[in-house]
């Protein structure tokens, strides 16, 4: 599990260490250049010589850069360094003069200065950390954005390796905002633990690969902000099957989804659910999705009438591939929200669902929305916000807390990062899946795979003694081995999908993928999840 604290709770950790005296920037300084020195190696072969280019800003995060700046001109490199702010850490100045580091006129023309930085083999960006009070602003944001322009004129291999002292500078370091002038980092090489703009869309394609150095900050009383779960977590929260289980302990799923304009997200949602190994799968649907959905999965049973009719299920999959204009239906998914929610069954509500959710849900409704999804359903709740897509994409943290505290229920945000709240406990945030994963049909996937894994969990959702966070989880769990399975569909090997769209290429060794389906992604699930809890898939 990577996690992520908030600002507030590193500074609480940090503030008892500093007054017994324990010598934080020091550490936090040292590896800092060790990182840069190790990646200058791995390279270019060595540190003597190399131009380094150190971009220091009136603070801490400053600070850090010019102490670290001291120890690589002391190994040889060829240390250049720019104040952008109004002050600068006097202590690590004048260890970095001392060290024989060159400091730049920080006056001149913004243009030339990004010009001779563009052709440094590294630059260190210690503009500002956690102590920022928004984006770049005045003499820092003009010379962030002269050298964004400089490096972006040179040929990828010719530009320097950006490494992001603390987070990359500018980034809304809680909320994970990236505004204009953020300098992309290669690494990010962040204090005591990782702050969640590394972990948050959109600005954690800005930090690049995520060193986090030990500083002993005790953060044993603060809560995690942002959580991605690995591999070993989601085998943990995996519901396998014991001698003593059979189908209806398995967990049986409803599945309300297709309609006859779009029957396949009937075939879709059930082919995920039964190859995720539900228990059993009822489906509740018009005739000819349901004629469609049986001749691939014989499997599937039929439930027809009301909910109460059709035969008891665990968890509920509503909506998927149900539109707008299909009054019948939504009345009908509608009814059935609510007999669940009574009774309290967990619920995904997805697509044509979220138009008729009641006004207050519990935290077992799983809302299932992409950003244009849950723009409309923010639109409609606090219109004044003045909620759009657009706006949901630069701050989705925001618009999936604010719909999560409008709703009461678990809210899953579907993108190439997908994030996961509920009304307590942390965002989680999954970034497994590859761009090929963006192709239609592809959340009719996931509806189904959420669903399953809810209805196979139900007994801990919902019995007394459950835990409230649970859905938020199991959403997570779903998220993450629904883009697991995308990348084995794919044969994405080796890179991030995030770094394979932005490069267009696959680092060394791997392979960026190739086209799917989203019927592959579900066909996919089996040989992923086997691997998952044999232990053997990595991340
Ligand atoms: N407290 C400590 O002793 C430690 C702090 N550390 C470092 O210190 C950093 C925090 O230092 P600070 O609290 O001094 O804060 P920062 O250095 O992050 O930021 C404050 C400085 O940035 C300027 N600034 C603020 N907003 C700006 C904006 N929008 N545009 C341009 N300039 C802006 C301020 O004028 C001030 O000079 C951490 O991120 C980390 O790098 C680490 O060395 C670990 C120990
Ligand atoms: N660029 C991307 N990278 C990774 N995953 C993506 C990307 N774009 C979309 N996805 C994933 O694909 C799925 C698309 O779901 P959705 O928008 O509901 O499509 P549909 O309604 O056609 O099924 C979601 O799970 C989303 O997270
Ligand atoms: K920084």
């Amino acid at each position: 599990m990577r996690t992520a604290h908030r600002v507030t709770d590193v500074v609480d950790a940090e503030t008892p260490l500093l007054a017994a005296g324990v010598p934080l920037m020091e550490r936090a300084s040292f590896a800092l250049a060790l990182a840069v020195a190790s990646d200058l190696r791995a390279r270019r072969g060595r540190v003597v010589g190399a131009r380094i280019g150190v971009l220091v800003g009136g603070g801490n995060n400053g600070g850090d850069a010019l102490i670290a700046a001291a120890h690589l001109a002391r190994r040889g490199a060829a240390v250049e360094i720019v104040g952008v702010g109004r002050a600068m850490h006097e202590a690590g100045a004048a260890r970095a003069r001392a060290a024989g580091a060159r400091f730049l006129d920080a006056d001149q023309d913004a243009g030339e200065l990004a010009g001779r930085l563009a052709g440094c083999a590294a630059l260190l960006d210690g503009i500002t950390g956690i102590g920022a009070s928004s984006g770049l602003r005045g003499r820092a944001l003009e010379v962030v954005t002269a050298l964004r322009g400089a490096m972006a004129s040179r040929p990828r291999g010719e530009r320097p390796w950006v490494v992001a002292v603390d987070v990359p500078s500018g980034v809304g370091v809680d909320d994970g905002a990236l505004p204009e002038g953020v300098l992309p980092a290669d690494r990010t090489v962040t204090m005591g633990t990782a702050k969640p703009a590394l972990l948050l869309p959109p600005a954690e394609v800005a930090a690049g690969e995520v060193t986090t150095v030990a500083l002993g900050l005790d953060l044993t009383g603060a809560s995690h902000a942002v959580v991605r779960l690995e591999a070993g977590d989601l085998a943990e929260e995996w519901a396998v099957p014991g001698p003593a289980d059979h189908k209806y302990t398995r967990g049986v799923l409803g599945i309300a989804a297709g309609s006859d304009t779009y029957p396949g997200a009937a075939v879709l949602a059930t082919s995920a659910a039964v190859r995720a190994g539900a228990g059993m799968v009822r489906y509740a649907g018009p005739d000819a999705a349901a004629a469609q959905v049986l001749t691939r999965h014989p499997e599937v049973v039929r439930g027809l009438g009301e909910a109460d009719q059709v035969g008891r299920v665990q968890a509920w999959l509503l909506g998927s591939g149900v539109g707008a204009g299909d009054t019948e239906r939504l009345a009908w998914l509608e009814r059935t929200l609510t007999h669940a929610v009574e009774r309290g069954i967990p619920v995904v509500a997805d697509a044509g669902a979220l138009a008729v959710l009641p006004e207050r849900l519990p935290a077992t409704v799983l809302l299932t929305p992409h950003a244009g999804e849950l723009a409309g359903l923010l639109a409609a709740r606090d219109p004044r916000a003045g909620w759009d897509r657009a706006r949901v994409e630069a701050l989705p943290v925001r618009a999936l807390r604010r719909a999560v505290d409008l709703t009461g229920a678990t809210v899953l945000l579907k993108g190439a990062t997908t994030l996961v709240a509920g009304p307590s406990g942390p965002v989680h945030s999954q970034a497994e899946a590859t761009p090929w994963l963006g192709t239609a049909g592809a959340g009719d996937v996931l509806a189904g795979l959420a669903g399953m894994v809810l209805a196979s969990r139900a007994g801990d959702l919902t019995g007394a003694g459950a835990d409230p966070e649970l859905t938020a989880r199991l959403g997570a769990v779903a998220a993450s081995v629904h883009g697991r399975a995308a990348r084995r569909a794919a044969g994405v090997e080796g890179a991030a999908g995030v770094e394979a769209s932005r490069t267009r290429r696959a680092p060394a060794g791997g392979s960026v993928g190739g086209p799917i389906t989203a019927l592959d992604v579900a066909e996919a699930l089996p040989s992923v999840i086997r691997d998952l809890l044999d232990g053997t898939l990595g991340g």
